[in-house]
């Protein structure tokens, strides 16, 4: 797409929050009406996942001011899993910029399911977008350093910075999915054949899976999603972790990626750039209000958490975040239309 937006500036989106009083009540409602929500399946391709407490419900709003409000299991900890490729993506934008990553990465979504080689197949080895497993494992091989132990340091550093904290591996999660992430190695194996990476494919899908078993919590994710909406600042910290630019354009590929095959359906509902993980989290972001962080194991099957995707929908629609939402702009007075 060929387009010139010289002299153009970026604009900011305005709009509030309600007070703080009525987000502590929307949160506690998002975690109580949907608490007893029983459909879907804890994933248990990583056979260590398969031994979540499927009943784990965890649900956070961090805003961009800095204020948190959370309800249930707001503080356990998982594995970030695919929630991990927004952030990650993030970073190498930062490092590369908006036209270098577009081309390489991507920003399409393939409709296909997260971990697909036909995807990969079907594109010449484009890996179509930095939210599916080719293109997150590409974005990982761009992280800025020489050897696979260069990488993984950028990662967890620039993860910790969007969080707050210095975020830890899962070692358990880590090894149980090198055991079985053979469907990994293939798609890195591919991606190689291709000549999309320059690195070596084994160490790249190995920095991966660590990526993918860093442990946070809802309230982690919220405030790393309230960095997204803060044009780059995390809330908490008042630390610039990546620019405004980056933010915005991370943004759009999780909107139209961040849910895989069910992204149509997440933003028709929800209306808001989002991203799951298989161990039951999901982060959604209001751009300009705040990050939503939830956390509960049963998905549905595209991957999905289902207590999650019911509670950020809720958070949506009663907190007025979905964007595409308007109401009538007040019609000026005809006396004011005379003058
Ligand atoms: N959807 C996910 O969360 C998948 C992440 C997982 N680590 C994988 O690569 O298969």
């Amino acid at each position: 797409m060929e387009l010139d937006f010289e002299g153009v500036a970026q604009r900011v989106s305005t709009g509030l929050l309600p007070g703080w009083d009525a987000v502590e009540e929307h949160v506690a409602a998002a975690h109580s009406r949907n608490r007893s929500a029983g459909s879907g399946e804890v994933a248990d391709y990583i056979p260590i996942l398969a031994e979540a407490d499927p009943e784990l419900f965890g649900v956070c709003v961090a805003e961009v001011d800095g204020a948190v409000h959370s309800a249930g299991d707001a503080d356990v900890e998982f594995s970030i899993q695919s929630i991990s490729k927004a952030f990650v993506y993030a970073l190498v934008c930062e490092e590369f910029g908006h036209e270098v990553v577009r081309d390489r990465v991507g920003v399409n979504n393939t409709g296909l399911a997260f971990n697909s080689v036909v995807a990969l197949e079907l594109n010449e080895g484009h890996p179509m977008n930095p939210m599916v497993n080719a293109g997150a494992i590409a974005t990982t091989a761009l992280m800025p350093g020489r050897t696979a132990d260069d990488r993984w340091a950028a990662v967890i550093t620039g993860l910790s910075r969007f969080a707050g904290r210095p975020l830890e591996l899962d070692d358990v999660v880590y090894r149980s999915e090198t055991a079985t992430n053979h469907r990994n190695r293939a798609i890195a194996g591919l991606l190689e054949s291709y000549g999309r990476i320059d690195v070596d494919p084994l160490e790249i899908v190995d920095v991966y899976t660590r990526q993918c078993a860093l442990l946070v919590t809802a309230r982690d994710l919220a405030v790393m999603g309230a960095t997204l909406a803060d044009g780059g600042v995390n809330p908490v910290t008042g630390e610039q972790v990546v620019s405004a630019e980056v933010c915005r354009d991370t943004l759009a590929v999780m909107a139209s990626t961040g849910l895989y095959e069910r992204s149509g359906e997440w933003l028709f509902e929800i209306g808001l750039p989002g991203k799951s993980g298989v161990a039951g989290g999901i982060v959604t972001i209001a751009p300009g209000k705040a990050g939503i962080g939830v956390f509960s194991p049963r998905l549905d099957s595209a991957g999905n958490s289902v207590r999650g995707q019911r509670a950020t929908a809720y958070l949506s629609r009663a907190l007025g975040l979905n964007v595409f939402a308007s109401g009538p702009h007040p019609r000026r007075s005809t006396s004011e239309e005379a003058r």
